[in-house]
């Protein structure tokens, strides 16, 4: 399944976000979205999932203009991911990947036995099976996180659409769900996955395919070690860095501190 998208204009109403976007999302590829608060990643997401109509251009999803598709058609093709939040209401861990098959049930449906297997085998593929019987309300967030990416999968929707999914997660668990998301989209999966960040060495740690947005154009879109130069990151993100190499060759961003508390020696 590939979704294309030629020319894009996003936007509010009359408002226009974004314009002139062109990229691809296929099988197999991870693709990190990154640009300064503000540009339009989140907005360019609605779009990607029908959520909000588009402004101009082309959007099509498997050859199809996505504007002529069902929902539930766009929702067996395209799972969302969204940031991990605590809801209102207590749900065990297995009814929240279950309502990921909604798209896969008919109106008033019950799920099947054969739901509830694709929701335990969502479970099993992220780690996190002996999580099922859980509250999830009482879940950390990186549990929490790794729970939303397992009801995305249970959709069985090849394109996976990831919002911020590391944001607000501490350092050993922003590893732990970057991990997961690496595997989910290794080669020979068949699922592509699109995810927002600001942290321009999560792109480089998995070797993705970047996007990098500014005041909503894309700037670059490429391998991240190529779109990632320090040139490129200053006029993204309006500060001085250099990129590094490590011994063991890995490539990460170091922004210089300009502040006078900085050169405090
Ligand atoms: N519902 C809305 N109606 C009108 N304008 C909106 C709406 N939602 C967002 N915007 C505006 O669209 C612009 C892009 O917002 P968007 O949330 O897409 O940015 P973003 O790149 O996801 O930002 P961040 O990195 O801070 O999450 C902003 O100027 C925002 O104020």
């Amino acid at each position: 399944m590939k979704l294309e998208a030629t020319e894009l204009a996003i936007g509010y109403g009359r408002e226009r976000i974004g314009e002139n976007l062109s990229f691809t999302l296929g099988p197999d590829e991870i693709v990190c979205l990154l640009g300064p608060n503000g540009c339009g990643k989140t907005t360019l997401f609605k779009t990607l999932l029908g959520l909000i109509t588009r402004l101009g251009g082309k959007l099509e999803l498997g050859g199809a203009d996505i504007s002529r598709l069902a929902r539930q058609d766009i929702a067996r093709a395209i799972a969302y991911v969204p940031q991990a939040h605590v809801p209102p209401f207590p749900f065990e861990v297995l009814e929240v990947v279950l309502m990921g098959r909604t798209s896969q049930l008919g109106a008033f449906a019950q799920p099947s036995a054969r739901d509830r297997d694709a929701a335990l085998a969502a479970l099993d593929t992220i780690g996190i099976e002996h999580l099922a019987g859980r509250d999830y309300a009482r879940l950390s967030g990186g549990q929490r996180q790794l729970v939303l990416i397992a009801r995305a999968l249970a959709q069985e929707a090849p394109l996976l659409v990831m919002d911020e999914p590391t944001a607000s997660l501490d350092f050993g668990n922003r590893l732990a769900v970057l991990d997961r998301i690496a595997t989910l989209a290794r080669r020979g999966s068949g699922r592509g996955v699109i995810l927002s960040t600001h942290d321009p060495d999560q792109a480089l740690s998995l070797s993705a395919r970047v996007i990098a947005m500014s005041k909503g154009r894309v700037l670059a879109d490429g391998p991240a070690a190529d779109v990632l130069t320090p040139a490129r990151l200053s006029e993204i993100y309006g500060i001085s860095l250099t990129v590094e190499r490590t011994p063991s060759g890995r490539r990460i961003c170091l922004p210089e501190l300009q502040s006078s508390a900085a050169t405090i020696t």
